[in-house]
């Protein structure tokens, strides 16, 4: 994967333009989702362990907002499971392009991996094959907050008995001080991980209007009121966490 450290908000900008995912962000993304969620690499590595248990043979896996492919190559060196297949799904086409290199060199390092097709296309307007797991990793909060029931009623409807969606997400707290000092650590953490003050306020306003967090409280409702039967919190660090919802 690509080594290039993260310097896009470095430099003082006149106005911060919205966050998208554009060639610039594609060139640092491995780099500047590490930097920036902590507990990323233990999400992605054990979104492989947990999907070896809900993933059924001979379905498809999807990787919604799959960007780089990180959680597509984590499916495909833990799920072992008979006639299986990812499909990676993101809107960036930078993303997309990239995201297929590296699916690629796996395939080229790796014998036996599971198949996997990569599609460019908005996830709000995909038709889902049914299907024994899903990824969100980070993709909700991007979503149009008005259309993430109804996303989340068709994975529902196309999830297989047995199979779960597996949804990561960075949280907002609904107790005031708590979401304050969870958002403190949250600085700190980038602090730590070399990003200036200048560089954590200009992503601050860049993500401001285009990533919107919601609480543990409005997921919970929201996944029931989308058809699942349980939600169960498996990882957080800081204000970042990941659920496992079951049909
Ligand atoms: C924070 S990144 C996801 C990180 C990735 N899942 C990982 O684990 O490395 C969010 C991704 O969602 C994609 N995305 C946002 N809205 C989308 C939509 N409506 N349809 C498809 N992809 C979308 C973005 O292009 C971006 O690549
Ligand atoms: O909350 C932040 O400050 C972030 O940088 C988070 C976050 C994310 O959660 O997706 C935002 C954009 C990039 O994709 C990488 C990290």
């Amino acid at each position: 994967m690509s080594q290039e450290p993260d310097r896009l908000f470095a430099q003082p900008l006149a106005e911060v333009p919205d966050f998208v995912f554009n060639e610039d962000v594609v060139r640092v993304f491995p780099d500047m989702i590490k930097r920036s969620v902590p507990g990323y690499p233990t999400i992605v590595e054990n979104i492989g362990v947990l999907a070896g248990q809900f993933a059924q043979p001979h379905t498809t896996l999807y990787d919604l907002g799959a960007s780089l492919g990180a959680v597509t190559q984590a499916l495909r060196r833990h799920v072992r499971i008979d006639g299986c297949k990812v499909i990676a799904v993101d809107n960036s086409p930078a993303m997309v392009a990239r995201c297929s290199e590296y699916l690629h060199a796996q395939d080229a390092m790796f014998q036996e991996l599971l198949p996997v097709e990569v599609i460019e296309a908005d996830i709000l307007a995909l038709d889902l094959q049914p299907t024994s797991l899903v990824t969100l990793n980070f993709t909700l909060q991007f979503i149009p907050p008005e259309r993430r029931l109804e996303l989340l009623t068709r994975i529902r409807q196309a999830l297989l008995p047995g199979g779960a969606l597996i949804l990561s997400e960075k949280l907002r707290f609904e107790d005031a001080a708590e979401h304050e000092l969870l958002t403190e650590l949250h600085v700190a953490f980038k602090r730590a991980n070399g990003y200036s003050e200048l560089e954590i306020a200009q992503k601050r306003s860049a993500i401001e209007k285009v990533m919107l967090p919601d609480s543990l409280e409005q997921h919970r409702e929201r996944l029931l009121a989308a058809g699942f039967s349980k939600v169960v919190p498996w990882f957080q660090c800081l204000n970042f966490a990941s659920l496992v919802a079951l049909p």
